[in-house]
């Protein structure tokens, strides 16, 4: 039987994870598929860091146009990231009829549409299930699974480095700076993890989970993103005194055809499943109009459940190259998008002031929420344990954005405030 020949562009961890599978699993995955999978050439930028993976020195370059342009391959695995040479090897691919499957979600939330066209011009699959939650087939489960439901919501812990430091900062008391190096040590975090805890990599996610999962063309800048540099052990230990769990979470939802999407570090009551989720884990929370509400829970990175993904994909591939199915577009987006105002958008929110420690404070600041129309849930004063103001605990209703933000603007200038020390949005379902 001829062998479908592989072109893998990177072998870091979720490479070396792709070759691990594909050698040790290949009886069973050239049983699936009907014929032999070889690995043919690896594309890295180093040969000498390759180490710890059996691959012949002859199949690795430096070059990956190399691996695009070698007419014997079938099928590119793009697993080393960036972002615009990436898309032009992957272009190149397709237009040499070559399938693809890619972890890269930076690519994917930035230049999915043109890909995935030109794959639809060429005949040629692109997968991407790896590029959201690692081992999680969430990408399979909205495009099939849900294709017969709408999806009015969708909460993601969608970044696994994030949810590793809050996890290891919230049980073990740990700081930040040292948990974040052993994410990286893991291969948990990006080459620059600025975009994992800034929150820019979940924004992707939640750009990727919300086209597919909404049926529109979400964009990036369509997602606010806020991460989780400045959340502090205080703050944890705030959410967890008043029942809450502090996670990064991604929410997108769908109502009227209007939609959102954002990141940020919220507070989510401790009986919801999503705030069990600890360390690498990631989940990601469905609630469909007819299904309701549905949970999908796995490793969100790390080298073998990514390469799990990734190698699905790739058999899904062969499976359509055989069957002769290949170019059926993932997905159609139909739906004309608009967004939800400032005015639409309507959550909970914990806010931490120090405060004068004076009478009148707390009706003056009370007053300002009322003057805005954002009714308060539970308002605590009490001293502070380090200097002389006092500080206030406040968690509000649902309110508008709009409406919040109008009360923090009206703060910044309030004389009895000393500082707004923390903001969270709080996730009560
Ligand atoms: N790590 C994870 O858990 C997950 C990662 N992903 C995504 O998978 C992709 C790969 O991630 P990961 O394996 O962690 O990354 P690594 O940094 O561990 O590996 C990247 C690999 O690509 C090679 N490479 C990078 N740029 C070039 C280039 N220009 N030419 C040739 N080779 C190149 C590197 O070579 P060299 O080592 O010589 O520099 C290395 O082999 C990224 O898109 C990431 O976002 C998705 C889900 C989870
Ligand atoms: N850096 C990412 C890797 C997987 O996408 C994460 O931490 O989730």
């Amino acid at each position: 039987m001829k062998p479908v020949k592989v072109g893998l562009l990177g072998l870091g961890t979720v490479g070396t994870g792709v070759v691990r599978i594909v050698q040790g699993n290949q009886e069973d995955l050239s049983s699936q598929v009907g014929s032999p999978i070889t690995i043919e050439k690896v594309a890295v930028r180093s040969v000498d860091k390759v180490r710890n993976i059996d691959i012949d020195p002859a199949r690795l370059t430096t070059d990956p146009w190399e691996v695009i342009r070698d007419p014997d391959i079938d099928v590119i695995v793009e697993v080393m990231g960036g972002i615009d040479l990436t898309r032009e090897y992957i272009l190149e691919a397709l237009e040499r009829g070559k399938h693809v499957v890619t972890a890269n979600k930076d690519l994917m939330a930035l230049h999915g549409s043109a890909i995935l066209a030109k794959a639809q011009e060429k005949q040629c699959d692109v997968f991407y299930e790896a590029s959201v939650a690692g081992g999680i087939p969430i990408i399979r489960t909205l495009i099939e699974g849900f294709s017969s439901d709408r999806i009015v919501k969708i909460m993601g812990i969608v970044n696994g480095t994030t949810n590793y430091i809050l996890s290891k900062m919230s049980q073990e008391g740990a700081s930040y700076e040292d948990v974040l190096k052993e994410a990286q040590e893991l291969g948990y975090a990006e080459s620059d993890p600025t975009s994992d805890v800034e929150g820019l990599d979940a924004a992707r996610k939640m750009a990727i989970l919300g086209t597919l999962g909404f049926r529109t063309n979400v964009e990036l800048s369509d997602v606010t993103v806020q991460g989780i540099s400045s959340v502090t052990k205080e703050d944890i230990n705030y959410a967890k005194n008043l029942g809450y769990e502090m996670k990064l979470l991604g929410i997108a939802t769908s109502q009227n055809d209007h939609i959102t999407i954002s990141v940020q570090p919220t507070m989510i009551r401790k009986n919801h499943p999503l705030a069990s989720v600890n360390g690498v884990f990631n989940a990601v929370y469905v609630h469909g109009e007819s299904v309701g509400e549905t949970m999908f829970y796995g490793a969100g990175a790390g080298e073998l459940p990514t390469a799990t993904s990734v190698v699905a994909d790739l058999i899904a591939i062969i499976k359509n190259l055989k069957l002769g199915v290949n170019g059926l577009k993932a997905i159609v987006p139909y739906k004309q998008k608009k967004l939800q105002s400032d005015d639409q958008v309507m959550y909970k929110n914990f806010i931490l002031l120090h405060v004068d420690d004076k009478a009148g404070v707390l009706a003056q600041i009370t007053q300002v929420f009322a003057e805005y129309n954002v009714s308060l849930a539970s308002v605590v004063q009490q001293p502070n344990a380090t200097n002389p103001d006092a500080e206030i605990v406040i968690i509000t209703h649902r309110a508008s954005k709009a409406s919040f933000d109008r009360v923090l603007q009206y703060f910044e200038n309030l004389d009895v405030i000393q500082r707004i020390k923390s903001v969270y949005r709080v996730e009560d379902i």
